[in-house]
């Protein structure tokens, strides 16, 4: 007897679309043309210690795309997120989510956030991890069928229908990566903030991953906001923000930066912005 296959988002792309994910160079139409943006950010500033880690921001990120946040290590991503998600302590300037400050209560449910480090159980299984959360986010008895269809669902999404029953604890870090996210896709939010989610995996999931999240924005309507300072996950967003020691070196389609920059990837786009601001700094520096 054959059992019908588990829907899985990563199943149903890779059935209906064989091959490496679209690179998405063309900018889909917004979803939801009169809502706010899903973040805004003006004079965005942010201190930890003594040192500025974010200066002044500009940027905007809209709906129902993917943004990627891409910049070498200790550029100031997580904190960023942070600031978006509303963990970050002294932020300055205007920074918007969904349309309210940072923060406001409000937004807890709209947005799904999933740090560097899994946020799991090792002594729960995937199932009984996904349904503590769902009791946090939608408790009481009355609510039990919803919670789960929703475990369900959510556990079908990142394709671990066959692993539910496993212990958290034995499985691997890609496979960990993707209970957090999991998770995160609990309450259908409309904003996901993603920090790294496909550091240290292997290839073919790192395409997985990638693939998934381009199901998310499209069949939701949802919007990605996802890190990495890998350059070739840059060419899989729809659009950048390009980060280096705390300030923005771009925001821009990946086309229309290779376009700007004369650059044939989005690494040497990056190389060559780089190369730009030195050359302004300098300049500033002799014009003294
Ligand atoms: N608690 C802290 N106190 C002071 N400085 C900090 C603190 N935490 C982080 N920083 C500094 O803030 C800067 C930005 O850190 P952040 O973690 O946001 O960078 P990142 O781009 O996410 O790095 P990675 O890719 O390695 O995760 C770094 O230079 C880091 O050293």
């Amino acid at each position: 007897m054959t059992h019908p296959k588990p829907r899985s988002i990563i199943h149903h792309m890779m059935n209906n679309a064989p091959g490496p994910p679209p690179t998405h160079t063309k900018t889909p139409p917004a979803t939801h043309t009169n809502n706010p943006p899903a973040v805004h950010a003006k004079n965005l500033t942010v201190t930890r210690g003594p040192r500025t880690v974010l200066r002044n921001l500009a940027f905007t990120v809209p709906r129902g795309q993917i943004t990627g946040l891409l910049g070498p290590s200790g550029c100031g991503k997580s904190t960023l997120m942070r600031a978006t998600v509303g963990t970050q302590a002294k932020v300055t300037g205007t920074l918007d989510v969904l349309g309210h400050p940072a923060g406001h209560p409000t937004l807890r449910t709209r947005i799904g956030y999933v740090t560097q480090a899994p946020s799991v159980y090792d002594d729960l299984t995937v199932r009984q991890n996904l349904d503590y959360f769902a009791a946090i986010l939608d408790p009481g008895r009355p609510a039990a069928d919803r919670r789960h269809d929703n475990v369900t669902r959510a556990i079908a999404d990142v394709d671990l229908t066959t692993h539910a029953d496993a212990l958290a604890g034995n499985l691997s870090g890609g496979q960990r990566n993707r209970v957090s996210l999991a998770v995160a896709l609990l309450g259908t939010p409309e904003l996901l903030v993603l920090d790294e989610p496909t550091v240290g995996l292997d290839p073919v999931l790192r395409r997985d991953l990638w693939t998934l999240f381009h199901d998310i924005a499209a069949s939701r309507g949802a919007t990605l906001l996802v890190s990495s300072h890998v350059m070739d996950e840059a060419e899989r967003c729809h659009r950048l923000l390009l980060m280096r020691e705390g300030e923005l070196l771009a925001d821009d389609t990946p086309e229309a930066l290779r376009t700007r920059t004369g650059a044939d990837t989005v690494e040497e786009a990056f190389l060559h912005l780089v190369d730009e601001a030195e050359a302004a700094a300098d300049t500033r520096e002799t014009k003294r």
